[in-house]
């Protein structure tokens, strides 16, 4: 891929980022399901204010890896883990802290739009105020789904239907939805997990910008598979790798332009410029 090209389209760092945004600091994550390990003791930092981009091929840990960023995978019976994870110097793992509030400061959107399709445009934006028992009036909530609709990039299109149901809209409106339904319990860091993979280009390219300005005052982390989308709009990228039937491991991270066109481990440039994977 022409990486240069790739980088260009849209600036990776936002200018001039908010001083209260978060850091997320994962230490010495070990994961299993069952017996089977799969991660070996992965540290990242995803610092406040950037996108950082987890890249890698399928089945070495990157989905896991981010379920463990916000407490989703001890949802799975089978499933442990070690290690901790740190938003701005507290520990979400900490026994004292709630699940909770970890979801809460720590968002999650998914690779297949979810809004809830009953629901309206509206109510899907304020879903998460009657889970996290966010008590607000009337005119508090309109301002609420009116900012949370222009963050997600959304607004424009549905000002005018926003008690029409969330599940009429095209797949990538439904993705902005599900983001913007994010934003309302305000989350310090919004993970995001291929939320393009089910979009056509034209969506998708809709979606990278309103990442670029979400990162203004939302750390944000996505996976994906698509290495122009990493170049386009991370400034920190990790890539993954679980080498034959091995746990996953990060064998490079650091500054994304960095990565593409200057690789220090010979599996990144091989990955990064689609030789495997
Ligand atoms: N719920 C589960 N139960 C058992 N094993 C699982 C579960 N979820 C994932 N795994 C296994 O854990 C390993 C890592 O999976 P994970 O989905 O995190 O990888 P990934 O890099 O995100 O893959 P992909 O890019 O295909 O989504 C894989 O071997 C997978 O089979």
């Amino acid at each position: 891929m022409n990486s240069t090209d790739a980088t260009t389209v849209i600036p990776a760092v936002p200018e001039q980022a908010d001083p209260l945004l978060a850091s997320l600091d994962a230490r010495e994550i070990t994961a299993w399901f069952g017996e089977r390990k799969v991660l070996d003791r992965v540290s990242l930092t995803m610092p406040a204010g950037a996108i950082t981009a987890l890249i890698g091929p399928s089945g070495c840990g990157k989905s896991t890896f981010l379920r463990i960023l916000n407490r989703m995978h001890e949802l799975v019976p089978s499933a442990q883990l070690a290690g901790e994870v740190w938003l701005d110097g507290e520990d979400i793992y900490h026994p004292e802290k709630l699940l909770i509030e970890a979801r809460r400061a720590i968002g999650m959107v998914f690779q297949k739009p979810n809004p809830f399709p009953a629901m309206s445009i509206r109510e899907n934006v304020l879903a998460g105020l009657k889970l996290t028992g966010t008590k607000a009036s009337r005119s508090e909530k309109d301002d609420l789904v009116e900012s949370c609709l222009v963050k997600g990039g959304l607004w424009n299109e549905v000002k005018d239907r926003l008690d029409a149901p969330g599940g009429g809209l095209s797949g990538g409106q439904q993705q902005r939805l599900c983001i913007a339904r994010s934003l309302a319990v305000k989350p310090r860091v919004l993970l995001m997990d291929e939320p393009c993979s089910a979009l056509d280009p034209t969506s998708t390219r809709v979606i990278e910008e309103t990442m670029v300005e979400l990162a203004r005052e939302v750390t944000i982390v996505i996976v994906t598979h698509n290495m122009q989308q990493a170049a386009r709009v991370s400034s920190q990228c990790a890539f993954f790798l679980a080498a034959h039937g091995t746990p996953g491991v990060i064998v490079e991270h650091g500054d994304t332009r960095a990565m593409f066109e200057n690789p220090r481990d010979e599996r990144t440039s091989d990955y990064v410029h689609g030789r495997f994977g």
